[in-house]
């Protein structure tokens, strides 16, 4: 029997000021996605115990909220070391919800071989899922046929996104104007961008603050320990080397669900 959860309508209300327009309500088309960014952290900035290690924090309140966010949204977007670590079904499991966000993988190196057993496609045939469109900086030719096959079979496929080669990594990077445009010519109005660290890290650097409409964040009462996968984005200096603070929150308010608090704010000024 699949997940069902359930998310009362007093929290409902509680987040709508926080989410996307509905489409009927939105007055003018938008020149990019709705962007909010959405995690659940521990009280020592830890999204997992470790690199590819799945990692509850959510209780079953919080993880509803996250569900909710899944029907309000029109993509969901998490990082390839995600995929590889959590096997997730990036569907939304709210009762009675018909909607379902389209997942969003960014893979720009090709480091993920989907295959027919992985979850997001096993949700995708049993029409409780959208088959992934994957975000990649390999050229056409470069793409493994069998995974076009696959993603094509369930209506997924690659795109392909302008990428720089990072000088630190020598791997492939894009920049989040290029990623949100490539979701705009979808016509992917919204996109909850769910983790994990290098993908929120790589969003919190300053240049993309404007990009992000919304910050949701569900904080759990515990510690995970030295080594986890840490939200902390890279530091920021003045013109005398002097340390800033990256971000602050504004429009803040904080809400519990169960054990955990989730925390709504935004970055815009
Ligand atoms: N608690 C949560 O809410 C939550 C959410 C998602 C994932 N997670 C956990 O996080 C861990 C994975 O996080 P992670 O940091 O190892 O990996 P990740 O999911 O952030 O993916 C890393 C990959 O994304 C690529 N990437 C990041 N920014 C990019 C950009 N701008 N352009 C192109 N590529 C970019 C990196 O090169 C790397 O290949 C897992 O253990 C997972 O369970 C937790
Ligand atoms: N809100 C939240 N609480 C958590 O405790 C946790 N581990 C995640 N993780 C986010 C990640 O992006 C995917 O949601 C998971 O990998 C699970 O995926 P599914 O639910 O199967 O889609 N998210």
């Amino acid at each position: 029997m699949p997940e069902q959860l359930t998310f009362p309508a007093e929290s409902v209300a509680v987040l709508e000021p926080r989410l996307p327009p509905k489409l009927e309500l939105q007055d003018a088309p938008r020149s990019r996605p709705f962007v909010t960014l959405t995690f659940a952290t521990s009280l020592d900035s830890s999204l997992s115990l470790a690199p590819g290690v799945r990692t509850r924090l959510s209780g079953p309140g919080s993880k509803a909220m996250t569900h909710y966010l899944r029907t309000r949204h029109a993509a969901i977007l998490v990082g390839v070391s995600t995929v590889l670590a959590d096997d997730p079904a990036l569907n939304c499991r709210i009762a009675g919800s018909s909607h379902q966000p389209r997942p969003i993988i960014i893979d720009a190196n090709l480091r993920w071989t989907p295959r027919r057993s992985d979850k997001v496609f096993e949700v995708c045939r049993n029409g409780a899922g959208l088959a992934p469109f994957i975000l990649t900086g390999a050229d056409a030719s470069d793409l493994p046929a069998a995974s076009v096959e696959l993603l094509h079979e369930h209506g997924g496929k690659y795109i392909r996104v302008p990428s720089a080669r990072s000088e630190a990594t020598g791997r492939l990077r894009f920049s989040w104007d290029d990623i949100l445009s490539a979701l705009q010519a979808e016509h992917l109005t919204s996109v909850m961008v769910e983790g994990g660290g290098q993908i929120i890290n790589s969003l919190l650097d300053p240049a993309y603050h404007k990009l992000i409409d919304s910050v949701i964040v569900t904080i759990a009462p515990t510690w995970l320990g030295q080594g986890g996968v840490v939200v902390s984005p890279e530091r920021v200096t003045d013109s005398a080397g002097v340390p800033l603070p990256v971000a602050r929150l504004s429009q803040v308010s904080w809400h519990p669900f169960g054990d955990d608090v989730v925390l709504c704010g935004t970055l815009r000024v």
